[in-house]
């Protein structure tokens, strides 16, 4: 029995790894969680697992949850609160396994902690390895933790590199599905709506992945994580786009040989993948995670384009750039997508603000998790600063 942990419990990917531990209850049990704001939600949570521990974003929000279990009679679930409270949730001793699901860099310190503690850490929160990668590699390495991906794509890519050595790899291909906007001539790119760029086309996903989807950046980011992940130069990290999202990745060899991973656009996978390794686990067929071969009639490949989608371009240079490029790119990214979904700004003013504050920032890459807050700190207010300064509202 492995007992988890999850940052970021309420949202879509806290919410399919609560589904595996449904699935597999002689294997998985939640015994800690971190939610945000979703009061509902973290209530249904701690009724049905009974956790030990369970954290909010807020005091406030703690007491009211504290307030309404005991009310239900349950008084075995401790309630805490803020950044302590996720880091006391991803720290917990009896913990084995830490699910980081919390979006952006609110999950930073908690999933910092809890590769500092040891735990084997299933990551889906990308945002903290693009904002503090070295730290939390190095950090990794040195007390010998695991750091399994759970991004699909980063999942696939650990799922080939079981075919060869580090040393063998040519280079490494990540898929993006295109988003909604694949086709949509650039001409057509201001009128975007906050509704039409939450459409994904192949993934149910929280909002803010969606937007960083619909503007490439997810791709963008994805491949910093690649480079941090697999120790690779950002040169011998590919995009392809693939609107079927069939292929998750491949990794291509010296020798010429192309490895794939294939399967379902279902995230349950990928957890399931990390939460059993180095094992495979059989999947029940009332589970629908098998791929069936029959529907698989086309694989397009093709060349992303640059110039409708900027926000690649903005990673692969920050990626580049080094220093505390990749911290400002997703801290602008984070302030740019809230002002898109508010209305306060168009679509293409997501790379415009991220690029100014590209321009802006400066200096080396910072030595301790306290120095990349306060550059994601600088780096949020640069942003607002040319949303403030710069853009009008949108009417739609
Ligand atoms: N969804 C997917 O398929 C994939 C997601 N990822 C990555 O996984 C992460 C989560 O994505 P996703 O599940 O889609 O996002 P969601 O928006 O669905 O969920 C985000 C989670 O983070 C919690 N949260 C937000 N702010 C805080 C905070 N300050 N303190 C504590 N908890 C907080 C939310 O709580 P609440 O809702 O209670 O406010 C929620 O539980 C992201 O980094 C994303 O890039 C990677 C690959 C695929
Ligand atoms: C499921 C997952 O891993 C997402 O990151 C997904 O890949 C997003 O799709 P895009 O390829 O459109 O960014
Ligand atoms: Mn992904």
């Amino acid at each position: 029995m492995k007992k988890i942990a999850i940052l970021g419990s309420t949202g879509s990917i806290g919410n399919s790894t609560l589904s595996i531990c449904e699935s597999f209850p002689d294997r998985y049990k939640p015994i800690a969680l971190a939610a945000g704001r979703n009061i509902e939600a973290a209530l249904a949570q701690a009724i049905r697992w009974r956790p030990k521990l369970i954290s909010m974003a807020t005091e406030e929000l703690a007491d009211t949850l504290r307030t309404r279990l005991r009310a239900g009679g349950i008084t075995c679930v401790e309630v805490v609160h803020g950044t302590e409270g996720t880091v006391q949730v991803a720290t917990l001793p009896e913990v084995d396994f830490v699910v980081s699901a919390i979006v952006g860099v609110a999950g930073l310190e908690a999933t910092y902690a809890a590769v500092c503690a040891g735990k084997t850490i299933g990551l889906a929160n990308k945002e903290c390895l693009v904002a503090a990668g070295e730290l939390i590699i190095a950090a990794a390495r040195e007390r010998n933790v695991a750091l399994l991906p759970i991004d699909s794509e980063h999942n696939a890519i650990h799922q080939c590199m079981r075919g060869g050595t580090a040393a063998e790899v040519k280079q490494i291909w990540l898929t993006a599905s295109g988003g909604p906007f694949r086709s949509t001539p650039l001409k057509d790119f201001s009128n975007i709506t906050p509704q039409q760029a939450l459409k994904h086309p192949t993934w149910v996903m929280g909002q803010r992945i969606t937007i960083d989807s619909a503007t490439m950046m997810n791709k963008g980011f994805e491949v910093i994580e690649a480079c941090r992940l697999f120790n690779l130069p950002p040169a011998q990290v590919q995009v392809t786009v693939h609107p079927q999202s069939t292929v998750h990745s491949l990794v291509e060899f010296v020798d010429g040989s192309i490895l794939a991973q294939i399967s379902v656009t279902d995230m349950r996978l990928p957890i399931l993948y990390a939460l059993a390794y180095p094992e495979r686990v059989a999947v029940a067929e009332k589970d629908r995670l098998t791929f069936d071969l029959k529907t698989l009639s086309q694989l397009d490949f093709s060349q992303p384009d640059f110039n409708r989608f900027p926000c690649l371009r903005l990673a692969y240079e920050a990626a580049e750039a080094g220093g505390k490029a990749p911290i400002a790119l997703n801290a602008a990214d984070e302030i740019a997508v809230a002002a898109f979904l508010e209305g306060r700004i168009a679509f293409m003013d997501i790379p415009r603000t991220i690029e100014q504050v590209l321009q802006v920032t400066t200096g080396p890459r910072p030595a301790s998790i306290v120095e990349v807050l306060e550059a994601d700190l600088a780096a949020r207010q640069a942003a607002r600063e040319v949303i403030a300064t710069q853009f009008a509202p949108v009417s739609h």
